[in-house]
């Protein structure tokens, strides 16, 4: 991490940057999904991506772990740097890259496993447990951090897909954050989950801050206000409007994000 210089276009006099993205832009063959993009993502901080439908907010956060790369037409250009270093540079390992920079999605995707081998998957092809022992603990705390250990603890030979839709999604942040990330996002991760579900994803969410940079994609302004310090709006590809979340939400300063907040463009 480094202390990152005043950035005053987005009005964000930061503390440490975890990502600090520069001139983005993406491309779907000839459509130009992100236009021009910049913004710098605080470590220890819950960042919110908000906007319309088809707006890039899912686009732009699959370039914070080059998931993009696997959808052929996609093309991402410009500065994405974690810690300072170019994550596009060739040198880098996007599968090294996304154990440091985990993600979650939508709909939660448990492997066709037990329980225990969800979240021993990563650390095994990363080497991070030296023997089962060590394997043991690094399950029991991933799934403790994903307030779901004492759901299953009793029952970790059991097919992950065998739980609930919500813990099925904490499952799959204890996987993510198995391999003792930096970085983690979330697309949407709550659109599945019933009122329940999602307050103990939220509360996870908050709690897992004190670790790491958490970015969320969500479709939800109540959700972004809940559980964010810092909302990006976005708007036809642009990013409109940065800030501290409680500003966004009360005092906008471009009338792109007025008139979405308050419901007349989404
Ligand atoms: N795999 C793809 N191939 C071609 N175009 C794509 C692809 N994924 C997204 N797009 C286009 O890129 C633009 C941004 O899409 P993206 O999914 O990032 O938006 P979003 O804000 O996350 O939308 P939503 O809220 O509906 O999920 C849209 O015009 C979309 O149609």
């Amino acid at each position: 991490m480094y202390d990152a210089p005043h950035i005053t276009e987005n009005k964000v006099s930061s503390n440490d940057i975890k990502f600090d993205c520069n001139d983005c832009q993406v491309f779907y063959g000839d459509t130009h999904a992100i236009k021009d993009v910049s913004v710098a993502i605080e470590d220890k901080t819950v960042t919110a991506f908000i906007g319309p439908s088809g707006c890039g907010k899912s686009t732009f956060l699959r370039c914070l772990n080059r998931m993009n790369d696997t959808i052929g037409t996609a093309r991402v250009e410009g500065s994405f740097l974690l810690d300072g270093q170019d994550i596009y540079d060739k040198r880098i390992d996007p599968v090294q890259l996304r154990a440091k920079v985990g993600m979650v999605f939508q709909k939660p995707n448990p492997f066709p496993k037990s329980i225990y081998d969800n979240i021993a998957y990563g650390p095994r092809i990363h080497g991070l447990a030296r023997n089962k022992a060590e394997l043991d603990d690094i399950v029991e705390r991933a799934l403790h951090r994903g307030a779901i250990w004492d759901e299953v603890k009793d029952r970790l030979d059991e097919p992950g897909t065998g739980l609930s839709g919500g813990q099925q999604q904490r499952l799959c942040i204890a996987r993510a954050i198995a391999t003792e990330p930096e970085v983690l996002l979330m697309d949407e991760p709550c659109s599945a989950l019933d009122p329940i579900a999602t307050a103990l994803v939220e509360e996870l969410i908050d709690e897992l801050r004190q670790s790491y940079s958490v970015v969320i994609v969500t479709h939800s302004m109540q959700q972004a206000a809940r559980v964010s310090q810092k909302t990006a709006f976005f708007h036809l590809g642009n990013l409109v409007e940065y800030g501290d979340t409680s500003q966004i939400f009360t005092n906008p300063e471009d009338p792109r994000t007025e008139s979405y907040i308050t419901g007349r463009i989404g």
